[in-house]
């Protein structure tokens, strides 16, 4: 299986599960993403909700280019494109807070599902960025919208979608990105955040995230997405793009 979905007590964790492709996301990760979404909605003792990947070396890659470098048109790529989207924003706007649990590398659209949850926590030997620029297209997921929305300097927010590299998870968290950068195993490391957090009955819990949907709501978050979405499109349709992901895939 691409995922699990497993509760420990009343925290719900997905866990991408392809480390031999450093959890690259396929159709079968994005139904996972369906299937968290409703056990959340129909399980109220679940107060916070977890994304994590299988292995010590990857969160995830980005989307899985052996699959997506099928798509060749504006029209296929915003059919996949905005389909993740939306199911991402669901994620996104799960009625308890998210959290990433970054066990390694996040690069591309594993960056964007790292930044549209709520808190980020980092593997101290992580390194995470937009790395889309390079291969001649913008985040697709709406990573962009996301990273604007994060309350980080704007500055930096720009300089990381448009220099597409990845960074240290010292400087992620010197500019705002990384809530916490921890060493050694990712569970004691959830355990010791969430600690405090995990107290409050969940209707506390997701009282405070309504207030972050409604902002959300209100600056148009939503609409926001799907408008880069249809950018992202736009820029995979085009001979940069397929010479970059054959080239990445022909290395
Ligand atoms: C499509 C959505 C779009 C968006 O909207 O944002 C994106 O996500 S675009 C971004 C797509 N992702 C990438 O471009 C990242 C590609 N991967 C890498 O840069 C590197 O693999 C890594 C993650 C930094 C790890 O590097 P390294 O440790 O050197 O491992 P390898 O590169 O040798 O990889 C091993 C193995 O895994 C395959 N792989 C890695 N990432 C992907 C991927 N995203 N899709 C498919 N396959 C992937 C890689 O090809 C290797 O396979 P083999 O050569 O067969 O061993």
């Amino acid at each position: 299986m691409a995922y699990t979905i497993e509760k420990r007590d009343e925290i719900i964790i997905f866990e991408i599960n392809r480390p031999a492709i450093h959890n690259a996301i396929n159709g079968e990760v994005v139904e996972g993403f369906q299937r968290l979404v409703q056990n959340v909605k129909t399980d109220n003792s679940i107060k916070l909700a977890v994304i994590t990947g299988a292995g010590e070396k990857t969160f995830c890659s980005g989307g899985d280019l052996s699959v997506f470098h099928m798509l060749k048109t504006e029209k296929e790529a915003y059919a996949m494109l905005s389909e993740t989207a939306q199911v991402l924003y669901e994620v996104a706007s799960l009625d308890i807070p998210t959290i990433a649990l970054l066990n390694g590398t996040a690069v591309g659209g594993g960056c964007e599902i790292a930044t549209l949850c709520d808190f980020r926590l980092v593997k101290k030997e992580a390194k995470c960025g937009f790395i889309q620029g390079k291969l001649g297209i913008i985040s697709g997921w709406g990573g962009g919208a996301y990273l604007f929305e994060k309350g980080m300097r704007h500055d930096h927010a720009l300089q990381m979608l448009t220099e597409a590299v990845p960074y240290t998870s010292d400087y992620l968290h010197s500019i705002g990105w990384a809530t916490e950068v921890y060493e050694g195993d990712k569970y004691s490391a959830l355990a010791k955040f969430s600690e405090k957090m995990i107290v409050p009955h969940a209707s506390v819990l997701k009282a405070y995230k309504k207030q972050v949907i409604q902002k959300w709501e209100n600056t148009q978050l939503y609409e926001r997405i799907m408008k880069e979405v249809s950018t992202c499109s736009i820029l995979w349709e085009q001979d940069a793009h397929h010479e970059a992901v054959d080239a990445f895939l022909k290395r």
